[in-house]
């Protein structure tokens, strides 16, 4: 039988937990979810008739705080891929010191076949469905895959309304309108940007010369791509669902993303003469993108798109996961055997996140900040953590994953000590 998601996650428990002093008794609570719910959302379609989706919510672990995570929107979303990516977010909080534990959501839909009004029915009967599991200091949905800010508002009225009172804290990710931060739709990837250029110069890299390539182009794949060929750096491919495109001498980014918004698709890109200059390209699979011969490879997609069958084709010096799960601990080994070092999704990624918990603190005290504050906070943040990782890298001489998983586990394990046996319990 093929390993599942969730045991793939859980490998990267069992590799750092032989580096950290830490009690069986507090492993063997890290290994299961504190709750799981899955609910049916019955949703009037525009034609009349009624469909019934299937949600999910899992709540991993509340040690270090209200447990916090995306939801996504996607055909594939299942109890197995909710629960392993509740599981990264618990390591992710803590890897970066948020006082949250980790959680996720999803519904399986197409949201792309869904009209905006069938949409919104579904945003608001999935938070129907879950209202009595989240909560400000409970549980904090926010955006991931196919969700954004429109989505956030829909469902962060739809618990106030549940509520009968204004909870602007319960959901991040939401229109500035109704209380979300500044700078929360590009925190991703400015976070990656950050934490790609504390490593630069530790990696003896210069901009200029450093190629890459972006699988991926929705809300973190074309923010990353952008802040990249902005500061110097030459990418070179970059791909959505459909496929991707290639030039050697670098991509127009900004002229890409305003061609997808107008499309939604990549197709023909530099065609267009009324879209951008015509630049010498190519169009590319996705597995061809991966393969890439480049400095830097990002995927920010989905999961698994890095396996023991492709692992051994990738060109790549580096690898930075801003998608959550796109290497698997397989593909980990045969990489490292070759000399390319990843830098994991629980550090590079955790800038969204970090940004949900400047917006959480924000509606709490009904002060709100510049984008110049929120910038300079998650630039510190994400400069301090991603030396403090690499540092246990090299002095463990771990992979910077297992590095990553060793920090987080080190202050799981702080505030498991300090709660003493009662961690080990449900409230
Ligand atoms: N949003 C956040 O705050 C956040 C924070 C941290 C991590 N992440 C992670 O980052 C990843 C992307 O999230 P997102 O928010 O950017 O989602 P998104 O806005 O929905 O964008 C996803 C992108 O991936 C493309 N894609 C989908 N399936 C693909 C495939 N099989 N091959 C190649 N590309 C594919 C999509 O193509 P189309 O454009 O054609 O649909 C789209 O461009 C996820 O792993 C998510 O968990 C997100
Ligand atoms: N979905 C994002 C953001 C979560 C959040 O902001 O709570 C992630 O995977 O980190």
């Amino acid at each position: 039988m093929s390993e599942s998601l969730f045991d793939q996650a859980s490998e990267r428990l069992a590799a750092a937990i032989v580096h950290v002093d830490i009690s069986e008794d507090a492993i063997e609570r890290l290994k299961s979810p504190k709750a799981c719910l899955q609910v049916s959302i019955p949703v009037r379609m525009d034609d009349g008739t009624l469909k019934v989706f299937q949600g999910y919510r899992v709540r991993y672990n509340d040690l270090r705080g209200p447990t916090k995570g995306g939801v996504r929107f996607h055909p594939s979303v299942n109890m197995d891929e909710v629960k392993s990516l509740a599981f990264w977010m618990t390591f992710k909080c803590a890897a970066v010191n948020l006082p949250f534990g980790g959680a996720k959501g999803g519904v399986a839909v197409d949201p792309k076949q869904l009209s905006k009004a069938e949409l919104e029915r579904l945003s608001r009967g999935y938070i129907n469905a879950i209202a009595d599991f989240m909560g400000a200091d409970v549980d904090i949905p926010a955006p991931d895959v196919q969700t954004n800010q429109t989505i956030m508002g829909w469902m962060v009225d739809e618990y106030s309304n549940i509520q009968r009172k204004l909870c602007p804290a319960a959901i991040t990710g939401k229109p500035i309108a109704m209380g979300g931060s500044l700078g929360r739709e590009t925190a991703t990837g400015l976070g990656a940007f950050f934490a790609i250029e504390t490593l630069l110069p530790l990696l003896k890299m210069q901009r200029e010369q450093t190629t890459v390539a972006v699988q991926g182009f929705g809300n973190v794949g074309a923010a990353i791509a952008d802040l990249l060929s902005k500061s110097g750096y030459k990418v070179v491919a970059v791909s959505d669902s459909k496929g991707g495109i290639y030039a050697k001498q670098g991509l127009d980014i900004p002229s890409i993303i305003s061609y997808k918004n107008s499309t939604k698709s990549f197709q023909a890109v530099y065609c267009q003469d009324s879209v951008c200059s015509i630049v010498e390209h190519q169009t590319i699979t996705n597995d061809e993108l991966l393969e890439l011969d480049v400095d830097i490879l990002i995927p920010a997609a989905l999961e698994n798109q890095i396996t023991k069958d492709n692992a051994a084709n990738i060109r790549a010096k580096y690898i930075f996961e801003i998608a959550n799960g796109p290497v698997t601990p397989a593909a980990d080994a045969i990489l490292a055997k070759r000399n390319i070092i990843v830098f994991p999704d629980i550090l590079i990624n955790a800038g969204g996140v970090t940004v949900s918990y400047f917006e959480w603190v924000q509606n709490r005290s009904g002060l709100y900040w510049t984008v110049e504050e929120v910038n300079e906070r998650l630039k510190q943040s994400m400069v301090a953590e991603t030396m403090r990782i690499w540092q246990i890298a090299n002095q463990k001489q771990i992979s910077v994953r297992t590095a990553a998983y060793v920090h987080a586990l080190m202050r799981l394990n702080e505030v498991i000590e300090a709660k003493g046996t009662r961690a080990y319990y449900a409230r």
